[in-house]
């Protein structure tokens, strides 16, 4: 099978990531980050009564000329509403929030008047009719479908969602990610470690990573190298009723490499393995039944690698979240080396010099098993498929591994 070219590969996913149309009701403090299922209307009008937007006097514009003097009659705080009529020369202490008395038409700050004494106010800068009053429903009315369908609730939403009532949201759920490692060497951190095993790290960077792309995850451990306890694992997935199923390692064509064999055993149609790109090689995709399988090699900046390039998009179009944008353009601080048919994927860190300018640098070591550097690192720089050598100075794309 000839390796697949990085778009191909991740349209051919995209084909057959549907959307999610399920929805369940969470209360707004769960409700961060997730997709509006339906339009949400007002259940109340915002604001509710003509207010006031300083503390001063409310008053009647033309008693409030400069230098007149007006009596204080009564009192409207926020909460507590001074429910009389205004007459001629007379005004009413008013406080930010509070209702504005129907017979006045015109606040007059405090700074703008003087205390006389025995309840006597003196204006010193006349009314202006209207001047901080916030009309009743100038920021919403009752039934008002103020938040669409499709919306992304985050903190200012969230805010406009309690403002106008709603205690609950009915939200898209999230897509289900089952995540299995498989490798005998495989231990969880902190477990009982013989001298040729190692951590299965890739867990929980993957775990991370689809979390915080919009999904939900399963963690379905460690299988071994053995064909039954994968199989137990991805009937585990199947019984979950996951959404995708993303496998560590267990990818490429050595006699440990499990993964494939099982899969097509249990009667994943695979849609094609191998991608031309470095790292990341061995992806395999396919489909279980209602269950996309995302085959991540095993290497761990391969496999989060091919999270970035591949699993993200995946689960933000399921979710109905748009995608992120993580891509850029750099100038290149050294000599980049011309590529060859694998578009490639550097390490590298980010700095902006004085002149604002985005600079990036490659790091000297590019090995797929190396968490360190990938955790060091501040982007990708891409390099594509036959690119010529480029010299220092050289505008590149990179993409961006925190958005
Ligand atoms: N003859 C060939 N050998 C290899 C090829 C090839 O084309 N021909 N491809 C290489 C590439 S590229 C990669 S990437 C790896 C990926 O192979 P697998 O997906 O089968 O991964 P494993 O062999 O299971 O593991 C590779 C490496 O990663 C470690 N690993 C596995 N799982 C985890 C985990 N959850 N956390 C941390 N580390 C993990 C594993 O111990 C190995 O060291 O194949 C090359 N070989
Ligand atoms: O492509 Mo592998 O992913 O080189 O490490």
């Amino acid at each position: 099978m000839a390796l697949i070219p990085v778009d191909e590969a991740l349209a051919r996913i995209l084909e057959h990531a549907h959307p999610l149309t399920e929805a369940e009701t969470l209360p707004l403090t769960q409700a961060d980050g997730r997709v509006l299922a339906e339009d949400l209307a007002a259940r109340l009008t915002q604001p509710p009564f003509d207010a006031s937007a300083m503390d001063g006097y409310a008053v009647r514009a033309e008693d409030a000329t400069e230098g007149a003097e007006l009596a204080v009659i009564g009192v409207s705080a926020a909460g507590g509403a001074w429910r009389g009529v205004l007459g001629r020369g007379q005004a009413v202490r008013i406080f930010t929030g509070a209702p504005v008395p129907a017979s006045a038409d015109s606040i007059v700050i405090q700074e703008d008047t003087e205390r006389l004494g025995d309840n006597r106010i003196r204006v010193t800068a006349k009314a202006v009719p209207g001047r901080h009053i916030r009309r009743k429903g100038q920021d919403f009315a009752e039934g008002e479908a103020v938040l669409k369908a499709g919306t992304v609730m985050d903190y200012a939403r969230l805010m406009l969602a309690a403002a106008m009532d709603h205690a609950t949201l009915s939200v898209r759920r999230r897509p289900l990610v089952a995540i299995l490692a498989t490798g005998d060497e495989l231990v969880r951190p902190g477990e009982m470690r013989g001298p040729d095993q190692i951590v299965a790290s890739s867990l929980y960077g993957t775990a991370a990573f689809a979390k915080a792309a919009g999904a939900d995850v399963l963690d379905l451990g460690i299988a071994r190298d053995a064909q039954d306890d994968i199989a137990a694992a991805i009937r585990r997935a199947v019984a979950a009723r996951a959404d995708i199923l993303v496998t560590l390692g267990g990818a490429s064509v050595g006699d440990h490499d499990l993964v494939q064999p099982v899969l097509t055993d249990l009667g994943m149609v695979l849609d094609f393995w191998r991608i031309a790109m470095r790292p990341g090689k061995p992806l395999m995709v396919g489909r279980l039944g209602a269950m996309q399988v995302l085959g991540l090699p095993g290497n761990p900046v391969s496999t989060l690698v091919c999270s970035l390039l591949f699993l993200e998009p995946l689960i933000r179009r399921r979710a109905c979240l748009p995608p992120f944008k993580r891509t850029a353009t750099a100038l290149a601080t050294t000599d980049l080396a011309a590529n060859d048919h694998r578009q490639d994927y550097l390490r590298a860190r980010l700095e902006v010099d004085a002149k604002g300018q985005l600079r990036v640098t490659p790091a000297p070591k590019q090995d797929s098993s190396q968490t360190k550097i990938l955790a060091n690192s501040d982007c990708l720089i891409i390099r594509p498929p036959n690119a010529s050598s480029l010299p220092a100075g050289s505008p590149c794309p990179i993409l961006l591994l925190r958005p």
